[in-house]
């Protein structure tokens, strides 16, 4: 469904050199000819250490940031040389950011934050626009009386939730969660992943899940890609240690709570 092929994406820094007059511009590659597949209906782990480039990653595919090299295609239409319009892509793939609960409008309240997108994509829904918001708000956990309030009375995981209903408001084919569940507390971030495999599964939905943490991608993911550096060191299924190809994500199986239980994952 998703496909990216050798893609690079580098940023570039000035480097100071010593003795030298000028600072020299040199290049630090984040991510480095990474090739993935997202299938339909799959949700696919990326867990790898701070910096290792999977933000940059999930922003590349939604094009907010452009390729240094490779393609990204989406059901085989490329979508890196920005030939869908980002209204389109934006129906398709939605993404909910690390801090995307600053992108979250002072000003508005979460009915009119929520009502958005559905006056947008689905203007047919206008009339039952309320009872939309209700459930996207009980889905995500949140009691009905937050859609007359605004971002700055809900808490930083109560923003998060409300993002994650704005993803899901748009009925988007695939979601990009990018830490997105990192800053709720432990009932919560399971009530909400619970949540979300039932949509996934029901709507046949295809999740590319970022985090740190292995033990929350175990039971929610398909598959598990570990990202090193910018590159992927390797893709699991099983949870079976003795099968592990990289270091890392052997010292990365070390973090978990029971690393003895070998359980398949889903699917
Ligand atoms: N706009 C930018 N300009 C220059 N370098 C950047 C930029 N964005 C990211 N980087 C660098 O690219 C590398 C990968 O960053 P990225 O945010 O993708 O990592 P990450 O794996 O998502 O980290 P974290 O888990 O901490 O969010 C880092 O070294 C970072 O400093």
């Amino acid at each position: 469904m998703l496909e990216l092929k050798n893609v690079t994406k580098a940023y570039p820094v000035r480097r100071r050199r010593k003795g030298w007059f000028h600072a020299g511009q040199g290049e630090q590659q984040a991510i480095k000819k990474v090739s993935l597949e997202l299938r339909q209906g799959e949700c696919l782990g990326l867990v790898g250490e701070s910096g290792s480039g999977k933000s940059t990653l999930a922003q590349c595919i939604l094009g907010l940031e452009s390729l240094t090299s490779g393609e990204i295609w989406l059901d085989h239409q490329p979508i890196h040389n920005r030939r869908m319009r980002d209204i389109h892509l934006y129906r398709r793939i939605q993404l909910v950011a690390q801090d995307s609960a600053s992108s979250l409008h002072p000003h508005m309240t979460i009915q009119d934050i929520l009502m958005e997108p559905i006056r947008n994509y689905f203007p047919e829904r206008k009339v039952r626009a309320l009872d939309i918001c209700l459930c996207l708000l009980e889905s995500v956990g949140l009691e009905a009386d937050s859609l007359g309030k605004y971002p700055t009375q809900l808490s930083g995981g109560q923003k998060q939730r409300v993002c994650i209903a704005r993803a899901l408001a748009v009925e988007p084919e695939i979601i990009l969660f990018d830490e997105s569940v990192a800053n709720l507390d432990v009932t919560t971030q399971s009530s909400v992943l619970d949540m979300l495999k039932r949509m996934q599964l029901e709507r046949q939905l295809s999740y590319l899940f970022i985090t740190h943490d292995l033990q929350s991608t175990r039971t929610f993911c398909d598959r598990v890609a570990v990202m090193v550096q910018g590159e992927i060191v390797e893709i699991f299924k099983e949870w079976d240690e003795d099968c592990l190809q990289h270091e890392y994500t052997r010292m990365l199986f070390q973090t978990l709570v029971h690393p003895a239980d070998r359980l398949p994952l889903h699917g």
